[in-house]
């Protein structure tokens, strides 16, 4: 059964093997679901189309979707899930919550935690970007909303973005802002999509850009009014999805492999960079001061 499992693979599944080894279309596991094609955790709902093959995945964590050890678990999970399956070629992902796509890493899982947990909490989150940067799917984010650092982080291992046109929803890498340092295969991502010099400037910044500024610079590919987001995005996905799965699975890799290589050369180091990092005394204070501030907005 395994053998014929690596031999039905396909081969974009190969090209992104090693971490990625879950890209074959070689079980049926709707079967493994509900009949109506609909699955839902605590934090991630996904509803299945499967006369277009498009599954649509909303993260559910209010108030703000942060991205919590639970949320990106679930994530993880359910996305291995469509990945195997063979009938699902194209992934639609946003909000279950209005006006906020992700507010990004969940702070309190980086405060005043054990090491253990810094570092578990770590890999999901490394575990969420090798999936979804390398998925075989066509990926899109349905941004309806605010997306600051790990929600922008989200959003730009899509393959398009398409973003509700509202100078109130911002999204950037804004992790200098909190006193704290995007890492490499977030910069990554960011320099794939943007380009060195907007990398550059935006992460030492810590610059969240409004919509409109998002599309000017490239950050995200289509504004629509609000109400449009969802529309627009199954939209661009059947645009997408016009063109053979075959010949488009080969062609992502060949970009985005190199950038998911990086990361998995090193993903216990840098889970120790990470868990050395956020439990510094001087990184716990800023981080406190950071939530602090955040509650005192609403005073
Ligand atoms: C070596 C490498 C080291 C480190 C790398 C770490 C990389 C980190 C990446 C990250 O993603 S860090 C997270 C950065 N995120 C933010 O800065 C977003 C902060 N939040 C906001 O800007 C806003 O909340 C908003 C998303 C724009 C939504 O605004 P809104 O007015 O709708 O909500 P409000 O601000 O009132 O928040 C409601 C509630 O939620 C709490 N909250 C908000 N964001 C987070 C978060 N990221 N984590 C945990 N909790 C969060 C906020 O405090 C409020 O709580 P309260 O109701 O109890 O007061």
């Amino acid at each position: 059964m395994a053998a014929l499992a690596v031999l039905r693979r396909s081969a974009p599944a190969r090209l992104l093997s090693g971490t990625l080894c879950v890209h074959s279309r070689v079980l049926a596991p709707w079967r493994q679901y509900q009949s109506n094609r609909h699955f839902s955790n605590d934090k991630i709902l996904v509803e299945m189309d499967e006369s277009t093959g498009v599954a649509v995945m909303k993260m559910k964590n209010p108030p703000v979707n942060g991205l919590s050890l639970e949320l990106l678990t679930e994530f993880s999970i359910s996305l291995e899930k469509l990945e195997i399956d063979r009938g699902c070629r194209g992934l639609i992902l946003t909000s279950a919550s209005p006006k906020v796509f992700s507010a990004g890493l969940d702070i309190t899982e980086m405060c005043g935690k054990s090491a253990e947990h810094y570092a578990a909490f770590w890999k999901a989150v490394q575990e969420m970007w090798l999936k979804l940067f390398g998925s075989n799917m066509v990926t899109i984010a349905a941004i309806n909303g605010s997306s600051p650092a790990g929600g922008c982080l989200m959003a730009m291992c899509c393959d398009y973005r398409i973003m509700a046109d509202s100078p109130k929803y911002a999204i950037g890498l804004n992790e200098t802002q909190l006193g704290i340092v995007a890492p490499f295969w977030f910069k990554d991502t960011m320099t794939h999509t943007v380009g060195s010099r907007v990398t550059e400037q935006s992460l030492q910044l810590g610059q969240m850009y409004p919509a409109p500024a998002a599309l000017k610079f490239g950050l995200v590919d289509q504004l629509v009014p609000e109400d449009k987001v969802q529309i627009t995005a199954a939209a661009a996905m059947a645009q997408w999805l016009s063109v053979p799965d075959h010949a488009r699975q080969i062609t992502k890799p060949m970009i985005r492999k190199p950038i998911v290589d990086r990361l998995v050369k090193q993903r216990e180091a840098d889970i120790d960079n990470f868990v050395s990092f956020i439990s510094k005394e001087s990184i716990q204070k800023s981080l406190q001061a950071y939530m602090d501030r955040l509650k005192q907005k609403k005073q």
